[in-house]
């Protein structure tokens, strides 16, 4: 089959606010209202693909921020795109290699070409990355609660729903006993914690004491730009260290793995600046033997189908952070939503992202458009 390459006719950044159903508290601190950019990539034929933007409004958990995305993305990244036709999107971060780092601003343009490309062969997104699942096994992560009562409480219920696997947020002093309160009442449920960076070598007594829980995996329990310490912990602890906020690439994930700061990565798609790059970890995972699951930014639908099409990849054998939309949000901007289903994700089977992007959700929570066009081809 011959395949013409993509000529990008328009780029439209639509600027979202939508309100989590319920505040979500980390080690950083505590926010409702996400804001992120919808990108819609039209080409020649009318055809359009959807992408995500999952930087957050303050730069607690990366660098980036909604603001420094548009930037980047508008002055740098977009013109670089209409520059000349791609024929393939892995074309697309070898195009921006030229800009440093920025990997959420560039994530967010590359998935909406990954996606008008899978469109225009009218193949589902999941099988151009080359994954076969039916259904990916999911997990849901629990941000920091008041009490470890109230969290077993809230463990209890997304136990219930089916969720494979249970992640809790921790920091010093919200740690320990929350853990154990949970362990107590579930003695069997596969259970994680995730840190964001807020110990140092110093904390190795409490981080030890963890091993008594028999945890999954404790991730990023150190510094978010850290892999030496990580590997020294990690000689210390029987519980996996998991990498999140220390892998931004292919190249940070092998000094990672050699250096044994890790047993399991988090791949998250905009933290590596996009599906090219996640796939690239995930095979080197796969040589390894290394574990890998897909980590979650609190996306809308648009992102989290994004997540589900790399789960399907077969290295991704644990169960990610990729909930049902109403965990998040009274109505998500896709339809049909992303439904959980005793901890199942059903993968779509229509072409690119495999649902449709619900226009009159999409205006209702939009509080700003920019359009760019190309001007290199006639409208
Ligand atoms: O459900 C999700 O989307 C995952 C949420 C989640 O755990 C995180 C999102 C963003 C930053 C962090 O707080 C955290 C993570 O580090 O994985
Ligand atoms: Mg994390």
């Amino acid at each position: 089959m011959t395949y013409s390459p993509i000529t990008i006719r328009e780029v439209t950044l639509h600027r979202m606010v939508m309100r989590l159903k319920d505040p979500f508290t980390t080690s950083f601190g505590t926010f409702q209202d996400r804001e992120f950019f919808v990108i819609e990539m039209e080409d020649e034929t009318g055809a359009i693909g959807f992408g995500e933007s999952v930087a957050f409004l303050s730069p607690w958990y990366s660098e980036e921020t909604v603001e420094s995305n548009k930037h980047i993305m508008e002055q740098f990244l977009i013109p670089l795109l209409l520059e000349s036709p791609i024929n393939h999107p892995d074309e697309v971060s070898k195009r921006f290699e030229s800009i440093r780092r920025n990997h959420m601003a560039k994530s967010a343009l590359e998935g909406a070409v990954w996606d008008l490309y899978a469109k225009r062969k009218a193949n589902p997104l999941y099988k151009e990355l080359g994954g076969s699942k039916q259904q990916i096994e999911v997990g849901i992560s629990i941000g920091i609660q008041p009490t470890p009562k109230e969290l077993a409480q809230v463990v209890e219920g997304f136990v219930n729903e089916g969720y494979k696997r249970i992640k809790v947020k921790i920091k010093p002093g919200a740690d320990y006993e929350m853990l154990k309160e949970v362990r107590r009442h579930f003695p069997d449920i596969l259970l994680m914690a995730d840190a964001n960076s807020a110990y140092t070598l110093k904390d190795i007594n409490l981080l030890k004491k963890l091993d008594e829980l028999d945890l999954m995996m404790i991730e990023q329990p150190l510094a978010y730009d850290d892999i030496i310490d990580h590997s020294k912990l990690q000689t210390e602890l029987v519980t996996p260290i998991c990498l999140d906020e220390s892998i931004h690439s292919l190249e940070d994930a092998r000094k990672a793995v050699e250096l044994g700061s890790c047993k399991i990565i988090n791949i998250k798609i905009g933290r590596v600046g996009g599906i090219t790059e996640s796939k690239k970890i995930h095979d080197y995972c796969a040589q390894q033997g290394i574990p890998v699951w897909c980590g979650g930014m609190l996306e809308s639908g648009i992102g989290r189908a994004h997540n589900i099409a790399l789960t399907t990849l077969p290295q991704f054998v644990m169960p990610g952070d990729t909930a049902g939309s109403s965990r998040y949000w009274e109505k998500d901007i896709i339809q049909p939503e992303v439904i959980v289903e005793n901890g199942l994700i059903h993968v779509p089977n229509k072409p690119g992202i495999g649902y449709e992007v619900n226009r009159q959700v999409l205006e209702q929570y939009r509080v700003d458009k920019i359009v760019r066009s190309n001007k290199n081809i006639l409208a």
